[in-house]
């Protein structure tokens, strides 16, 4: 896996410096110079126009950091405008180092009243030494840099924003390029990160790859190149009964097409035969829009258990509904032998149901106001830390989770945890979750793992979306659906 793609707590970060440092005798100076010259390397990339910049200051590393890009710049013949929050003489260690260094090569303090004149500004106010919401001339300084309207590159972190889940302590900064280093943090993919991050480019700083050696990741990063290795191999002489059976239940009044959508989202995802249990009013729908699909009207359980037996991988929960009619289908399909897909309504049952019931072999598929619900708090507590709430669904249903929204979770029980980094607000409409649904559980009935099926589902779904997007305002789940045969490697 590319050590990018292991992504760690702010302390575990700290624990790979102090290994690289103390493990490897590269000097934590050598390591900050490194951090700048990537970070000044980036900006240049980003905006090679640029001549002037105005570099803001912490009082720590984060700050020494910005002393190293200072330099550089004033190296390199641009303007530059320092705003430092601690008196450059009192600060101590690597910083120290650097701010003298900065001194040295010309530098000199701005008057911190000024209007930011750079054209981009570089926050290195805070990074992994977060530890409270910036107040006084931090909270100050971050908040004229939002306001200032300039691009902006934060260094290694956005100052304000948690590196462990992805939440601000506001104020935070907003930028358009983070640049993080050594470790990559878990809270830059997940929850509201896209949106105080901006691009995120990592760099390993040159460090070795033995610093990782004995801190083991606490998640992992979706990557295109997995898709392959999660997919079963097709043989010339495959047939459609080799390629798993998928049935979708839902579909009750008013909701005819979730089940439909997660029925060609299963199709697409390569299942040989899909069939939908639903409200016997809806079973011509199902035909007339895709012929390939097998809908049968459900009005008796003993019709369940007929097509129950036949399927090797279930749908169960796509405009599924909560009444008498959904809870009877509910009950009868949630827990059995073959693998399946918890969706929708059928959370919602599982979450108005008094305890919890293990649902070994499922995937669960909550967005956030589901997930509250089932672990019974709000949905901003389970946003605040959606590493830990992921994890704690997991645990409480023995089963696989995967906790929907910006930087979907894959959580498994015993703690594996992997992040999408892909997907796009454009998705944000009905039926994209009755999509995943139906490629989760298609990937189940060809024989995937439910961590695997997951992760794989997850990551197809996100790249299909993005496909499909690709700068526009608004899909469907039917343009998304559409692109699944582009993103599936043969
Ligand atoms: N360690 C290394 O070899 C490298 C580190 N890099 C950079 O270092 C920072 C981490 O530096 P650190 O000094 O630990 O913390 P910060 O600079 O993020 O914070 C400094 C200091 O600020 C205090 N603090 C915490 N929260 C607040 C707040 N809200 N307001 C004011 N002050 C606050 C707290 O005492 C912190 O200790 C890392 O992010 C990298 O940028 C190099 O990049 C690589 C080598
Ligand atoms: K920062």
């Amino acid at each position: 896996m590319d050590i990018g793609n292991r992504l760690y707590r702010a302390e575990q970060v700290q624990a790979l410096d102090r290994q690289a440092i103390e493990g490897h005798g590269i000097a934590g100076y050598e390591l900050m110079q490194r951090a700048g010259r990537a970070a000044f390397r980036a900006l240049r990339a980003r905006w090679p126009e640029t001549g002037a910049l105005t570099v803001c200051c912490g009082g720590g590393n984060n700050g020494g950091d910005g002393y190293v890009i200072a330099r550089l710049a004033l190296e390199a013949g641009m303007a530059v405008q320092l705003i430092a929050l601690k008196d450059p003489g009192e600060l101590a260690g690597d910083a120290a180092t650097a701010a003298a260094d900065w001194r040295n090569a010309g530098g000199s303090l701005a008057d911190p009243e000024q209007p930011l004149s750079g054209e981009v500004i570089v926050d290195a106010l805070l990074g992994t030494g977060l530890d409270r919401a910036p107040a006084g001339a931090y909270a100050r300084l971050i908040e004229r840099i939002n306001a200032s309207g300039k691009k902006v590159l934060a260094v290694d972190v956005p100052s304000g924003l948690d590196a462990d889940t992805g939440m601000p302590l506001k104020p935070a900064v907003r930028a358009d390029v983070t640049t993080t280093f050594i470790g990559n943090k878990r809270g830059l993919y997940t929850g509201q990160a896209g949106h105080w991050c901006g691009q995120r480019l990592y760099f390993d700083l040159a460090t070795p790859a033995a610093i990782h050696a004995d801190i083991d990741a606490d998640a992992r990063l979706l990557a295109v190149a997995d898709l392959r290795g999660w997919l079963p191999p097709r043989r010339p002489d495959t047939h459609k009964g080799d390629l798993g059976h998928v049935l979708v239940i839902g579909g009750d009044a008013g909701m005819a097409g979730a089940p439909v959508l997660a029925g060609q989202a299963a199709l697409r995802t390569g299942s040989g035969l899909v069939s939908l249990a639903t409200r016997a009013e809806h079973v011509g729908l199902a035909p007339s829009v895709q012929p390939e699909l097998m809908a049968h009207g459900v009005e008796t359980l003993d019709a369940l258990d007929a097509l129950i037996e036949r399927a090797d991988a279930l749908a169960l929960g796509p405009g599924l509904g909560q009444g008498e009619w959904s809870r009877s289908l509910w009950q009868r399909a949630l827990i059995g032998d073959q693998p399946r897909v918890v969706d929708a309504d059928a959370l919602n049952l599982l979450a108005a149901d008094d305890g919890p019931i293990a649902c070994p072999g499922a995937v669960l598929t909550p967005h956030p106001g589901e997930a509250a619900r089932l672990l019974e708090v709000s949905a901003a507590k389970v946003q605040s830390d959606r590493f830990a709430a992921a994890r704690a669904l997991a645990e409480r249903f023995s089963a696989v989770v995967v906790l929907k929204g910006h930087g979907t979770l894959i959580a498994e029980p015993g703690g594996a945890v992997a992040v999408c980094p892909y997907g796009n607000p454009a998705m944000a409409s009905a039926g994209m979750g009755d999509a995943l649904t139906g490629i989760i559980a298609s990937l189940l009935g060809q024989g995937c793992k439910p961590f695997d099926a997951a992760c794989c589902g997850v990551l197809a779904h996100a790249l299909a979306g993005d496909a499909a997007a690709s700068g526009r305002r608004q899909i469907v789940a039917g343009d998304l659906i559409d692109r699944l045969a582009d993103i599936l490697p043969a």
